[in-house]
């Protein structure tokens, strides 16, 4: 019997696009050998729309959107058009109205990934952590404005929104997934030395859930440490659990210590099922090597993985996470075409690679 699920796809710029089609291929690969088959719908969202009509996403594709089971993501936000345009018209947009509020992006070393770690790294397995990141709050919301702009008296607010119902219900969703894992150890991330009100919010929740999961050993770090431990002993770290915008630098350097950007793979999720859930690359369009066949599709590919455990095929995302591992242990320095590595992991995925 085959179980057919509908997806959304928004490629979106730059190398959006180009990841993207790797990740579906591969998706297509795997599919069947679980019983498994996609109706994907292109949807042409992103620059191209913005010049020709003005739109970044209508509300009623964002309407068709919410139909399917689930949505996979290239990147989106180009130079010709106005920065945040598209990344909060078009991304934010999605993120906010499909209730995405835990934003999951884990990070593992795989043998042979080259890190600018260096000697630091003793133990490479020993670097595997998650970071869940809130998805629908923070500076992110839009609460802010401009008086005065482009005067010297210009006044600018961007202010972060942390309500109780979303702080708590991000944090529970962390607990959850640290007492799942085996080392069972959370780290809020704030700044709640000088960030009191959020930072108080923040640090009052994970004290109260904490006491829902009395396995889970907890701790808490400022930011600005969090960056020192992620470079200096990364290995401490199971699960993070952070703002919107912390979390959005913290992964952002947690892919560049486990190999780089193009290896991150992320998921929007939709906890509660009420809305599809959502997959892409932590990277963006990357517009300095777009349309050049350069960018590196694993992390597009992993995410399409990261689509399959969401949807409950946990065997069809761990043939694809052991694809992607075999490519990049064998990885020379020879450079590769973003083709190429999409069809040489296609290729481990089709043979059926060892699940370790
Ligand atoms: N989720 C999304 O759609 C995101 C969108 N953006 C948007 O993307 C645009 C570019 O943003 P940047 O800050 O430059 O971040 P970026 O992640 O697009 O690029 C940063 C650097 O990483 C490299 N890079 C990124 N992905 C790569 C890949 N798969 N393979 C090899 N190299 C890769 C780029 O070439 C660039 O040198 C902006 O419009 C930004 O707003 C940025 C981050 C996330
Ligand atoms: C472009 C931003 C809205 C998103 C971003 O950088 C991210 O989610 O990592
Ligand atoms: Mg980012």
């Amino acid at each position: 019997m085959t179980t057919s699920f509908s997806l959304a796809v928004v490629g979106g710029d730059g190398i959006g696009p180009e990841v993207t089609a790797q990740a579906l291929a591969v998706l297509d690969v795997v599919a069947p050998a679980h019983g498994l088959s996609f109706a994907t719908t292109d949807y042409d969202l992103g620059a191209r729309r913005y010049h020709a009509t003005g739109e970044t996403l209508p509300d009623s594709v964002l309407e068709e959107i919410r139909g399917h089971d689930a949505i996979l993501l290239g990147a989106v936000g180009d130079p010709s058009v106005p920065s945040g345009v598209l990344e909060r018209g078009l991304l934010l947009k999605l993120r906010f109205a499909l209730d995405h509020y835990v934003n999951l992006r884990p990070s593992k070393l795989y043998s042979g990934v080259a890190t600018p770690l260096g000697d630091h790294v003793t133990s490479r397995g020993d670097i595997d952590f998650v970071v869940v990141r809130e998805g629908t709050e923070g500076p992110y919301v839009g609460n802010g404005g401009a008086i005065r702009v482009g005067t010297p008296h210009e006044l600018a607010t961007e202010v972060s929104i942390n309500t109780a119902f979303g702080v708590e219900r991000v944090v529970r969703d962390a607990f959850a997934r640290a007492q799942a894992r085996p080392r069972k150890k959370l780290t809020l991330v704030h700044k709640n030395n000088v960030l009191v009100h959020a930072g108080h919010l923040w640090t009052r929740t994970v004290d109260a859930v904490a006491t829902e999961f009395p396995e889970v050993s907890v701790d808490y770090l400022h930011v600005d440490a969090a960056t020192i431990f992620l470079v200096t002993d990364p290995a401490r770290f199971d699960v993070i659990v952070t703002d919107n915008l912390f979390g959005d630098i913290l992964t952002d350097l947690a892919a560049a210590i486990t190999g780089g950007i193009g290896l991150a793979a992320s998921g929007n999720v939709n906890p509660d099922g009420t809305a599809p859930s959502m997959f892409e690359p932590v990277h963006g369009s990357a517009p300095d090597i777009a349309g050049q066949s350069k960018a590196d599709p694993t992390a597009a590919i992993l995410s399409g993985g990261m689509l399959l455990d969401h949807l409950g095929f946990p065997e069809a995302a761990a043939q694809i996470t052991a694809a992607v591992e075999a490519d990049i242990t064998e990885r020379s320095s020879t450079p590769r075409s973003t083709e190429e590595v999409g069809e040489a992991i296609a290729s481990r995925v089709a043979g059926g690679v060892p699940v370790g």
